[in-house]
């Protein structure tokens, strides 16, 4: 399709003439970019969909969605989101507003939504068809379907026809369906700009009250959700809540129909973590359809399995919390990672793991320097490695030690090192990141360093590197953007 920043067309259709009656033309909002941070689950995966308690903390990685409003003659609503090759316009008047908006059905942006309307669904069919018509491959459809759908089921809850005609562009330096919750950081990314487009959010402003600031989010995350629903099928809710909230959070959700519980854990510590990519693609919807198939047909067994995960969860986050003045860091870690390596069993067992995880968890075994498990979904994706520190004499040997991340400690350089050429030569793929962080975050109006970040710029930039240098500013780190922070 050509067109830059100006007029769409409806994906090579010219879109009929409105018929509606002209109004008052006002100003144009300016542009501006929502982002939300990726996420690594550190402990009950699966088992959280199940009911039961997840840690997951939020990643450096995040996504950038820049929303450039344009003037209410164009009706036209456009997904530029070339990370997955996705590039797509709707025509506002073409869309299905009556069944969105009939009586029975039309949602209020504070509504608590927890399953999707399946008339609804139906009801924007046709416009999820229509997406990607050149693109062949079934999975790659896919994904440009769930992420439309994800966009188009919340725009239509929450906007109405005089919605602003808009592009969305999209970048994210989240690695596309690894396990790192790319799907809750998009989610939540348009649940927070279509909510600031429908002035349903206040903020954010670094002095707004706590309790404002955490109903935002509240708000935010309960939109994000019904996101996922549309990607995932049976989310659990966990990565769009920490990728809303950021930090670290301890959650669960016991009964689907009520909020889950949350506890933001703000101190959680900053562990010194490998993040690895087996470079083996994987679908979060079908390995939790398996679980889900497993448990239905043994409940006993996998019930056990559940609650074992369970109790692995609550021990790491009893551990995480201690004060304990008699224990060292080392123990600590020794604690958390041995619960890893058992969590990590757990899921193989439900036959979520893959050969190239198993051979990932070899390779960090043989060099000694840590505990490995799956995080996310499993069936390739990505492991962490939690970092065993090295003992004092390998410390001193190694003052200026390689330390991974955070927690003080060195693992022995040389085994690292040589465990990081064999990753690479068998095409393991490293992210570097660090753990906790800000939830989602404003740049209102897109300025960085004085400069317009227009659709041009921001899609120009290359690779996930790319992107956060851009983001990043070169001035003073993040300036300019803006957090709730309860
Ligand atoms: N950068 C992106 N641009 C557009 N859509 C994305 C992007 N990242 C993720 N998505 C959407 O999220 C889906 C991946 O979700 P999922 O399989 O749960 O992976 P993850 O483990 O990364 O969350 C994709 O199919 C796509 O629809
Ligand atoms: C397997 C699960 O627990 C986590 C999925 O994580 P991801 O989408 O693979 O990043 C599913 C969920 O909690 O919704």
């Amino acid at each position: 399709m050509a067109h830059q920043n100006g007029a769409p067309t409806t994906n090579g259709h010219t879109p009929p003439k409105s018929t509606r009656p002209r109004r008052e033309s006002h100003p144009l909002a300016p542009p501006f970019i929502v982002s939300a941070p990726g996420k690594t689950i550190v402990y009950g995966e699966h088992a959280v969909v199940h009911g039961k308690a997840a840690i997951a903390a939020a990643i450096s990685l995040r996504s950038y969605l820049l929303c450039t409003t344009l003037s209410k003659s164009k009706r036209t609503v456009t997904l530029r989101f070339p990370d997955i090759g996705l590039d797509h316009t709707w025509h506002i008047d073409e869309l299905p507003w009556g069944a969105f908006q009939h009586p029975e059905r039309r949602m209020k942006y504070y509504d608590v939504v927890t399953t999707l309307d399946e008339k609804l669904v139906e009801a924007m069919g046709p416009c999820i068809v229509s997406v990607s018509p050149g693109v062949k491959a079934p999975e790659r459809r896919k994904i440009h379907q769930a992420a439309a759908s994800a966009f188009l089921y919340l725009f239509l809850s929450l906007g109405s026809q005089n919605s602003p005609p808009c592009v969305y562009a999209l970048r994210s330096a989240v690695p596309v369906g690894v396990g790192l919750g790319s799907s809750a950081s998009v989610s939540v990314c348009i649940s927070t700009a279509l909510l600031l487009q429908c002035r349903a959010l206040s903020g954010p402003h670094p002095d707004q009250m706590s309790r404002e600031a955490e109903e935002q989010l509240e708000r935010i995350n309960r939109w994000a959700f019904v996101g996922e629903l549309l990607i995932h099928g049976n989310p659990s809710g966990v990565d769009n809540t920490v990728s809303t909230n950021g930090h670290a959070v301890l959650f669960q959700r016991k009964d689907y129909s009520k909020p889950p519980s949350v506890s933001i854990l703000r101190d959680f510590p900053e562990l010194p973590l490998l993040l690895i990519d087996t470079n083996q693609a994987k679908s979060t919807a079908a390995e939790v359809a398996k679980v889900g198939a497993l448990h239905k047909a043994h409940p006993g067994v996998t019930g056990h399995i559940f609650a074992a995960m369970d109790a692995i969860t609550m021990s790491a986050h009893e551990e995480s919390e201690s004060e304990s003045e008699s224990e060292s860091e080392e123990s600590m870690i020794a604690h958390l990672g041995e619960l890893m390596t058992v969590n990590h069993a757990l899921l193989s067992s439900l036959g979520v793991s893959h050969p190239r995880l198993e051979r990932l968890r070899y390779l960090v075994e043989e060099a000694g320097v840590g505990w490995t498990k799956l995080t996310g979904a499993g069936g390739g994706g990505c492991a962490i490695t939690l970092l065993k520190p090295s003992s004092p004499s390998e410390r001193s040997s190694h003052s200026n030690g390689d330390v991974a991340h955070g927690a003080g400690t060195s693992t022995n350089s040389d085994a690292l090192e040589k465990l990081e050429r064999r990753l690479e030569e068998e095409d393991f793929a490293k992210y570097e990141t660090t753990l906790g962080g800000d939830g989602v975050g404003v740049l209102y109006p897109a300025v960085i360093d004085g400069e317009d970040i227009d659709q041009d710029l921001f899609l120009a930039v290359e690779g996930r590197e790319g992107v956060e240098a851009l983001m990043a500013g070169k001035g003073k780190e993040g300036e300019g953007w803006k957090y709730w922070r309860p």
